[in-house]
């Protein structure tokens, strides 16, 4: 049987490490940093801090050693917060097989390089793009644990690596689908989050779902428009990585990105909700990274704009809708 390594026992890892126990077809194994967590998984078939009283299969192992957890995988999953990657991966590099698939669960753009999290590894491992993956999609993580139907896309430029991925994780309740286009499922991942945070905004402010479904599709709009630009084929943004996971989140009390803007949109100062905030909100910081890929790229955002005014420069959601609604008359269509 193939062995699969996850690296983060936090609430994807876990689940996703359940995902590949329940398809059954290859051995896993998750690293987490903390020794009770790892203990927990192991005696009690549970990880009380993410899915308190959600029973994982018996067949998930946990080790609070990267080595042991790395040695021999066949596909090494990573599922850590996006702007710990470089860090985390520096140190597990010398674990990792030569013929290793990496595969990346994350939804975020490293701050300062605004590199995607599949070129980080790259660049980080020193591999041809051919051995990242990344899975990505509309997937709440707890539903997923309580093994609620779901789908999700594969994606790797080696068409066959992502057919491997399809085939360990494929069960009667998660079913995925595969594609080439890296590009197109990692900018459709990690920008919904920023939607996600502005949708939350919205609710907060007690506005409905005409704001919602607004901000839904103009930021689809963007983020076809960035991931375009960078070479995604704009199907890919039309399916589970783009459209899927943006519906998803955006309408989720489960999202942690949504929750975020939402608590926010209500009233509470940015430190607050900072300090309300336990598991990873990937789209705050990752905002930052986004707008820096488009302004490269010559690509207007303007609800990331939004986000990122509100998230790192003051701005008050009040403020951050009327420069929305007075930005310039324009087609529906433009831009692309
Ligand atoms: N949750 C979800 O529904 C989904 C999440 N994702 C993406 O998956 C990625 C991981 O998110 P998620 O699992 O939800 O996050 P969580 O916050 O639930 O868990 C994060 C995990 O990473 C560990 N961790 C945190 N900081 C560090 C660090 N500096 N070094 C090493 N490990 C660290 C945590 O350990 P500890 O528990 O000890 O703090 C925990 O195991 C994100 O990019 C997210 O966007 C994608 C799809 C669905
Ligand atoms: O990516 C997700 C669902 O697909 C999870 O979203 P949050 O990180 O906002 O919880």
């Amino acid at each position: 049987m193939a062995k699969v390594a996850v690296m983060g026992s936090g609430s994807w890892g876990t689940a996703f490490a359940n995902v590949v126990a329940d398809a059954g077809v290859a051995d896993v194994v998750v690293y987490g940093r903390r020794a009770e967590v790892v203990d927990a998984i192991n005696q009690r078939h549970e990880n009380p801090d993410y899915f308190p009283g959600i029973p994982l299969n018996p067949a998930v192992s946990a080790t609070a050693d990267p080595a042991k957890a790395l040695h021999a995988a066949d596909f090494v999953v990573l599922a850590v917060p996006s702007q710990t990657l470089r860090d985390n991966l520096a140190a597990w590099r010398e674990h990792i097989g030569a013929e290793a698939v990496t595969v990346s669960l994350m939804k975020g753009v490293e701050l300062g390089t605004s590199l995607r999290m599949s070129e980080v590894v790259t660049e980080v491992l020193g591999v041809s793009a051919d051995r990242v993956a990344v899975v990505s999609g509309p997937n709440l993580a707890r539903e997923i644990a309580e093994r609620q139907p779901a789908t999700a896309v594969m994606a790797c430029p080696h068409e066959p690596a992502a057919v491997r991925l399809q085939h360990i994780c494929k069960s009667a309740y998660f079913r995925p689908y595969t594609t080439t286009d890296l590009v197109g499922v990692e900018l459709g991942g990690a920008v919904k989050n920023i939607i996600a945070l502005a949708v939350g905004v919205a609710v907060g402010m007690g506005f409905g779902d005409n704001a919602k479904a607004s901000l839904i599709t103009r930021g689809l709009a963007e983020t076809v428009r960035l991931a375009v630009s960078l070479g995604a084929d704009e199907h890919t943004l039309a399916g589970l990585a783009g459209l899927g996971d943006l519906v998803a989140t955006c309408s989720s009390p489960l999202s942690r990105n949504r929750t975020f803007g939402e608590r926010l949109g209500a009233g509470r100062t940015l430190d607050e909700v900072i300090a309300e905030t336990k598991q990873t909100a990937e789209g705050v910081k990752s905002s930052e990274s986004v707008l820096a890929l488009a302004r490269r790229a010559d690509v207007e955002m303007p609800i990331t704009e939004a986000v990122v005014a509100m998230m790192h420069h003051d701005l008050s959601p009040a403020e951050a809708l009327a420069a929305f609604m007075s930005r310039t008359a324009k087609p529906e269509r433009y831009g692309m």
